[in-house]
This record gives C-alpha cells, structure tokens and sequence, in this order.
C-alpha cells in the first residue's frame, strides 16, 4: 500500500474519533451555524438542483439545510449507496420521505434517477472528514464520490463543489491520490473558505 493511502487511514481514524467526541449539544449548534452560512453561498441559493445527502450520528448537520433549500423550491437529491459502494439517486420530498438504509444512513424513497442523476445537480455538497488549504479532500474511503467526481469530469459539467465540516476538520494537508478532485469551498460553523 502506498504510504498517502496508510497516512489516509490514519487521518481517517483520528477524525472519526474526534467527531465520537463531540457533544450532542455542539453538533447541534454547529449545524445551525452551517445551515445558516450554507444558505448564503450563491452556489446552493442560487441552484435549481443540489445534489446533498442527510447527515447521520455526529457528521456536520445538513438536515436543517436540506428543508431549508427545498422550501425556497429547490429540487434536492439525495444518494443512494449501491452494492459496489457507488452511488444511484433519488429527490428529497421532506423528513417522511426518508427510510433507514445500510451503515445507519437515511436514504428517499421514490423513484431512482440512475447513477447519471447527480449530473443534473448545479452544485453538489460533498460528505467530507477533512480538506486542506488547496481544497483537497479526504472522505470515508468508499470512493463513493471519487466516482461522482470522475463522473461529472466524463460529462463536462463543472458544478461547484461544496464540503461542509467542523473547523477543526480543516487541516494543513491530505494525502493525495491522483483520483482525487478538489472542493470549491468548504463550509464551517465559522466561515467560508474558497480554493481555487
Ligand atoms: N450521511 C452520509 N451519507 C452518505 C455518505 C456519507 O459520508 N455520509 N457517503 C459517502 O461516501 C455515501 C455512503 N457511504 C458510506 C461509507 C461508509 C460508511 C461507514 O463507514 N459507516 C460506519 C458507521 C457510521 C460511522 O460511525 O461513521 C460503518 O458502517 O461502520 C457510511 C457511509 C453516501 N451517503
Ligand atoms: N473513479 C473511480 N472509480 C472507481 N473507484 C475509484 C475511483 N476513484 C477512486 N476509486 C477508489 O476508491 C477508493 C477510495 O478512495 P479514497 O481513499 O480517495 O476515498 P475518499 O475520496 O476518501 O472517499 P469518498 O470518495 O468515498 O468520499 C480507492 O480504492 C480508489 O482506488
């Protein structure tokens, strides 16, 4: 195994632990705080459709954010985890049009849009442990959204990349493969950042 991939899972584990830490209190004002600054980014209010997901345990809360765009009329999709870890799709149709999925996700009900349903997004916010200063992402290490990312490069469409993380999970650097893309900006309870 490369050494970037072992420093990648090393990364990983000190990350999750961090978030095990983490009062339930405090996430809950962290996602206030992001839903507020997420709303503000013309990227996501500016979007006919984004692409997000429903944030589980102590992840950095999207839910607030989720109902918050779909009131204002935007279409919102949401993932599916297929079998070989990539992703299908389906919209968001509010907290009752959510079922209990594999690895404690939450994930729509309703019709499926194929794996091709992300391309219709105008930004996608990506699920994230940590990103860098040149906005280099590290994720769970399914390559879920490695393969979301190559698909939307196959497809010529540049949609802004959004992450949404704890500041703390804003770090020096990620180990990079050369799979790996780059985020747009990163969201924290205490600002925005861009790359680029
Ligand atoms: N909320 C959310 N939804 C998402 C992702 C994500 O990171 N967060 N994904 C991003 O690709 C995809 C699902 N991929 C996943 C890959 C691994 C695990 C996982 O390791 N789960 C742990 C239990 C949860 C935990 O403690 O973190 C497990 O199964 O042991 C979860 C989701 C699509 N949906
Ligand atoms: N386009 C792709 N198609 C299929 N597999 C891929 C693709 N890109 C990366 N992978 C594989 O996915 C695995 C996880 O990659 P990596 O550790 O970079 O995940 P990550 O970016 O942290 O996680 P995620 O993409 O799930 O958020 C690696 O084994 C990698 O080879």
């Amino acid at each position: 195994m490369s050494d970037d991939v072992s420093d990648k899972q090393a990364i990983r584990a000190q990350l999750l632990e961090a978030r095990r830490r983490l009062p339930p209190e405090e996430v809950r004002r962290a996602a206030g705080a992001l839903a507020r600054r997420a709303l503000d980014l013309p990227e996501l209010s500016d979007a006919g459709t984004v692409a997000a997901y429903v944030s589980v345990g102590r992840e950095p809360g999207t839910r607030a954010l989720l109902d918050a765009l779909r009131a204002r009329g935007v279409r919102v999709l949401l993932p599916v985890l297929m079998a070989d870890n990539d992703l299908d799709w389906g919209e968001y149709r509010g907290a009752e049009g959510l079922l209990p999925a594999g690895r404690g996700l939450l994930e729509p009900d309703g019709p499926r849009l194929g794996p091709g349903g992300v391309l219709t997004a105008d930004a996608v916010l990506v699920p994230g442990l940590a990103v860098d200063g040149r906005g280099m992402r590290l994720g769970r290490g399914g390559g879920s959204y490695d393969r979301v990312l190559a698909r939307l490069d196959r497809a010529g469409v540049r949609p802004p990349l959004v992450v949404l993380l704890y500041a703390h999970e804003v770090i020096a650097r990620v180990p990079e493969e050369p799979h790996d893309r780059p985020v747009h900006a990163v969201v924290t309870p205490e600002g925005v950042r861009r790359f680029g």
